[in-house]
């Protein structure tokens, strides 16, 4: 199947377990593949017969920007089940890195895989 990606997508947001990461934004990279047959888009040329890859990424932003959840795990279940939702898409892949959470490594994260 084709896929149309997003790659290391840039949120600032409040998410964390801890008391202190309640009290400022942190930084979130997502990169996010989407399967979908690209063919229809590719003979016609029309942007409305795809997956738009800057339409996906302002939901995400958004989403992410107003949803306050503690674990990265939640996160990444309510955007896959948006992606699912609202795009042409059967299947999901959203990897998010939190740099900032270890600090002797260089970033950690989660990576989901979701179906229609
Ligand atoms: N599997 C996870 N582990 C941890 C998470 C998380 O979201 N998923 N979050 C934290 C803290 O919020 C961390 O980012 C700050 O030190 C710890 N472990």
């Amino acid at each position: 199947m084709d896929k149309v990606y997003i790659s290391q997508l840039h949120v600032e947001t409040i998410i964390g377990v801890y008391d202190f990461e309640k009290e400022s934004k942190q930084s979130l990279y997502f990169d996010i593949e989407m399967s979908t047959d690209i063919t229809p888009a590719a003979q016609t040329d029309d942007i409305n017969l795809t997956v738009d890859y800057a339409k996906v990424s302002e939901r995400v932003i958004t989403l992410s920007e107003t949803t306050q959840v503690e674990l990265l795990e939640t996160l990444l279940e309510k955007l896959a089940a948006m992606i699912l939702t609202e795009f042409a898409v059967s299947d999901v892949r959203i990897k998010v890195s939190k740099p900032a959470a270890v600090a002797q490594a260089k970033t950690v994260g989660i990576e989901i895989y979701r179906k229609k």
